[in-house]
């Protein structure tokens, strides 16, 4: 169901409620979690420890060389849940990843299935998280390795990739389930994990599975969270309700046969790479406006109401500019930030496969080059029609060229926007959650990013969505020195606990 994009009411609080964001000390909070929070607590260095091991195992699943990695961070978690006393425990196979792909026998990383209790007497809460990751290397400017989780003591800080970007809010769930055996306190939910390891490249193969176990293994849901997403900014908490879709394309630009020296063939052949920046230049402006025909009709009118909505989050330029660690904002005002991060689509270029990157100058002329960029969607586009529009203006602006190369753009993969209503059982109990650890209502806000299996489990299982963050606007997710502050870490999972409890008292589903 798609949410109106107007509210009965407002979560939100004035700056003043919250000027003093921390995580609140152990004393300070709800008696009724003292022993889980406590327990959480003692339990940190066993915690880190879990994380780390994880981080090292380099499961990029957007590079096919390194999908047995993939592989093994799956067969990680598996160990990790046996241990625990999961039960139940599934490894599905999702066949082999459809084309475009370099090996057509590429096999599709699985998506791990279990359960922690199996009570009728309570509510099935699922979680989902996914365990893949962004590429990230040391030469990329990394101040440390990115596949080793480095403990930062004077930040209070663990650097490394995947430790905001899901692996570490992943863990949290598991996290959560182990303080619950150690400190003798009975789990409050049924939980189910759906663990998957192709999030970054476009979820494929997980909507068939989530159609067929909705009636089987995922019937018994009552709710699904998911924390694979991040606060605004980096004091206040938030709660999500939305996300943009992403549509990620690339045009192929083949010229000659091999790659050629360009003293020899420079201003006799036609240059791919030449073609290409052109095409790709014609795809947005440097105001960030889209300039493919049609799609700006696609987008959902704003209304007066929606637009209130914007004045009472909290966030500034300043944040984005920290966050970005630039001035390069294209927006002054709060409200249009937001807006141009949530409600509208963008067009990012990401880069160019098979050109010269390296250090150096190296006289070449690329043969065959492919340019990546993607579309961030949001409501009412629909995802078939932008890929029409996408591929002909391509085409079109490839043809007014008159090269003799050859050109050929398509879609790489897709995923739904997704828009919610935060007025139910499941937020509320999110919402009382976070107010006892952190000690400030949380804001409602979407986000710019995506997670493209939301809308199917929403559809699918018929049951809400929440997603409740763990790290912060600033952790550098797909960037270089992605981080976790352990304050998020520790902070999280107490939330994640807090909400299980609220969630399982709730008269309500
Ligand atoms: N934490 C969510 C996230 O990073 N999602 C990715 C999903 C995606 C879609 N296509 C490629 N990756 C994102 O980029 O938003
Ligand atoms: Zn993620
Ligand atoms: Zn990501």
């Amino acid at each position: 169901m798609l949410f109106k994009l107007f509210f009965k009411r407002s979560f939100s609080v004035g700056v003043s409620n919250y000027q003093r964001t921390r995580i609140m000390s152990s004393s300070n909070l709800q008696p009724k979690f003292d022993k889980i929070f406590n327990k959480i607590d003692e339990l940190k260095p066993s915690f880190i420890d879990r994380l780390a091991k994880a981080i090292e195992i380099p499961a990029v699943s957007g590079d096919e060389s390194l999908r047995p990695m993939v592989v093994k961070k799956s067969e990680y978690l598996v160990q990790e849940l046996e241990s625990l006393g999961f039960t139940d425990i599934q490894v599905k196979k999702l066949g082999t990843q459809p084309p475009p792909v370099e090996n057509p026998n590429l096999q599709l990383p699985p998506v791990i299935l279990s359960r922690y209790g199996n009570d009728p007497a309570k509510k099935t809460v699922l979680v989902y998280g996914h365990y893949d990751v962004q590429p990230a290397a040391l030469s990329d400017g990394w101040a440390s390795e990115p596949f080793k989780l480095v403990v930062d003591e004077e930040k209070q800080l663990m650097r490394g990739r995947g430790s905001t970007d899901d692996t570490g809010p992943l863990l949290g769930w598991l996290n959560v389930v182990q303080a619950h055996k150690e400190a003798g306190i009975d789990f409050p939910v049924n939980l189910i994990t759906c663990f998957e390891g192709m999030e970054e490249s476009g979820s494929l193969g997980l909507e068939k599975l989530i159609a067929e176990e909705a009636s089987n293994y995922f019937k018994t849901t009552d709710a699904v969270c998911i924390s694979d997403n991040y606060w605004l900014g980096t004091k206040k908490p938030v709660l999500t309700y939305g996300l943009r879709g992403c549509n990620y394309y690339q045009i192929i630009i083949q010229g000659p046969a091999a790659d050629l020296h360009s003293g020899v063939f420079g201003g006799v052949i036609a240059e791919p790479m030449v073609d290409l920046i052109k095409v790709m230049g014609t795809l947005v402006d440097s105001n960030g406006k889209i300039l493919i025909e049609g799609v700006d009709e696609m987008v959902a009118p704003l209304t007066e109401k929606e637009s209130q909505l914007y004045e009472k989050i909290d966030f500034s330029v300043d944040d984005l500019n920290a966050a970005s660690g630039s001035n390069t904002s294209l927006y002054q005002k709060k409200e249009d930030i937001l807006m141009h991060r949530w409600r509208y689509p963008s067009l990012s270029l990401h880069g160019v496969e098979g050109a010269f990157y390296g250090p150096g100058a190296k006289t070449v002329i690329p043969a065959k080059v492919s340019g990546k960029f993607s579309i961030r969607t949001v409501p009412d586009i629909d995802s078939e029609k932008l890929t029409k529009l996408v591929v002909d203006h391509c085409n079109n602006a490839f043809k007014a060229l008159n090269s003799p190369n050859k050109c050929y753009a398509e879609l790489i993969h897709d995923g739904n926007y997704w828009v919610s209503n935060p007025y139910n059982a499941s937020f509320t109990a999110a919402a009382k959650a976070t107010k006892d650890v952190y000690g400030v209502d949380p804001d409602f806000t979407r986000e710019g990013g995506s997670i493209p299996i939301t809308l199917t489990f929403e559809e699918e299982l018929k049951t809400s969505v929440l997603l409740l963050p763990m790290g912060r606007g600033d952790d550098g997710a797909h960037s270089i020195n992605e981080k976790l502050d352990i304050s998020n870490f520790m902070g999280g999972m107490k939330t994640m606990a807090a909400y299980l409890h609220y969630y399982a008292e709730s008269p309500e589903n």
